[in-house]
């Protein structure tokens, strides 16, 4: 291999997770992700998707198999990760959970004091970070002062102040209605491109996977494993026309019908 060819951010190699209760939440599954991939992971309930995720964070553990950041065991490529020259990565959940009694920019600051970041250093991130967000208006405000939308926007700052190479987020506009949904799916397709970010994010929803991804990981349920990839090739940047579009339309169906397959598959496996 030459030395420039490029580095994955991520590989996972017949990772598998059985859960202490013994419910098999994933197969062992493999996936390779690229530098500068928007990645989605969609499939229905319960096929292992946050799974995943959490064991690409680090938050969990595989049964067996091996998860790499960057060519290193996960612990050990996030090690150091307040040195400037180290890799980091980002996880923003589904629910915001700010501290509701901490300003916006106090709730932002939390990982760099956490790592004991020199505050003067600190709050020129925060501000940096509200700015990327578009809340710089807002950072003395509490977290009940704000929409959802904005508290969303919030936690995606508290991720981008670390600086994150890797940004991982698990169904982070689940909860918001369409309109606010769409505007963040925009501003965070901005972000990536601007930060030159690797994503991985989480939705059960077709439209927002083929509106936000550069590929489509499918994935199916009981037990959880990886159906299909789908490659988007929709050039970026992508409108709201885009959406309207019969490109759009083409990877909806064929994801639809996807789902429609794996699903199927599950139930005569598996009966309810
Ligand atoms: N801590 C746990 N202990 C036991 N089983 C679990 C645990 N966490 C998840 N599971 C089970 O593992 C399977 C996969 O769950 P996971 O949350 O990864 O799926 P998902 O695709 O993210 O689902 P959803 O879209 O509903 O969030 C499910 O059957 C779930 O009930």
């Amino acid at each position: 291999m030459s030395d420039h060819a490029p580095v994955p951010a991520i590989e996972v190699l017949s990772a598998q997770k059985t859960y202490p209760n013994g419910t098999v939440a994933l197969q062992p599954v493999d996936l390779t992700i690229q530098e500068g991939e928007f990645v989605t992971l969609l499939g229905p309930s319960g096929c292992g998707k946050s799974t995943l995720l959490k064991m690409v964070a680090g938050l969990l553990e595989p049964s067996d198999g091996r998860l790499l950041l960057w060519r290193k065991p996960v612990a050990a490529a996030l090690e150091g990760a307040v040195q400037a020259e180290a890799k980091k990565m980002a996880f923003v959940f589904q629910s915001p959970t700010l501290m509701p009694w901490a300003s916006v920019q106090a709730n932002v600051r939390l990982p760099l004091d956490l790592a004991k970041v020199p505050r003067a250093e600190a709050d020129a991130r925060v501000a940096e970070a509200l700015e990327l967000v578009g809340l710089s208006k807002f950072a003395k405000a509490l977290p009940r002062a704000l929409s959802g939308g904005m508290q969303m926007r919030v936690s995606i700052a508290r991720g981008l102040v670390v600086q994150p190479n890797l940004l991982l987020m698990d169904e982070p506009f689940g909860a918001l209605d369409e309109i606010t949904r769409h505007k963040l799916d925009a501003d965070l397709l901005e972000l990536w491109r601007k930060k030159k970010l690797t994503v991985v994010f989480v939705t059960h929803s077709i439209h927002e996977a083929v509106f936000l991804s550069s590929r489509v990981v499918m994935m199916a349920a009981r037990p959880g494993r990886i159906v299909e990839e789908v490659r988007i090739d929709a050039p970026y940047p992508r409108s709201a026309e885009f959406m309207v579009s019969s490109e759009f339309q083409h990877y909806a169906k064929h994801l639809q019908r996807s789902l429609l397959a794996a699903s199927q598959h599950n139930e005569e496996e598996h009966p309810a």
